[in-house]
């Protein structure tokens, strides 16, 4: 069945570190759903691979380096956004090169999946959360 809205792919990244805990960022006042909480990434530009746009976007958004093989297929989410339907690949990585910063997003943060569970997120991201959660990838 169509919904005759286009599909919207996008890739995000579980940066997660020694302590199990992950980046997330917050949204900045003038993007859509501003002041949410989410995990970087953006849109697959056409050609792109899903991991390499992923890549590209944590270079663009945190100045970390991360080779695109390093990165693990985690959970989806598939859902209308507006006018558009998302689907929304989230991957972890516990290897970069560099120290992550906000060049993109109002602000980091380092959690954990309590900290997150209490977080304002784009409604596609609340599963995701639960699915980190299951996967014992991150403390409780
Ligand atoms: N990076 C990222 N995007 C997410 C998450 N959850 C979620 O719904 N999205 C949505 O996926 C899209 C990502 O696009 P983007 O980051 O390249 O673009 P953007 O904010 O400029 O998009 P916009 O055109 O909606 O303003 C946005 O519509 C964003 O709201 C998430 O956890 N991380």
């Amino acid at each position: 069945m169509s919904t005759g809205y286009p599909l919207l792919l996008v890739v995000a990244a579980a940066l997660i570190d020694s302590e199990g805990r992950v980046l997330v960022q917050q949204r900045a006042p003038d993007r859509s759903m501003p002041g949410l909480w989410e995990f970087p990434g953006g849109k697959v530009e056409p050609g792109e691979t899903p991991e390499h746009a992923l890549a590209r976007e944590l270079v663009e958004e945190l100045g970390v380096t991360v080779a695109p093989s390093a990165f693990s297929p985690l959970a989806f989410a598939s859902e209308a956004l507006g006018e558009r339907h998302l689907l929304l690949l989230l991957y972890a990585a516990r290897e970069w090169r560099g120290e992550p910063m906000a060049l993109d997003a109002s602000a980091i943060r380092w959690v954990n999946v309590e900290e997150m569970r209490t977080l304002a997120m784009p409604p596609a991201d609340v599963p995701l959360v639960e699915a980190l959660a299951a996967l014992s990838l991150v403390p409780a």
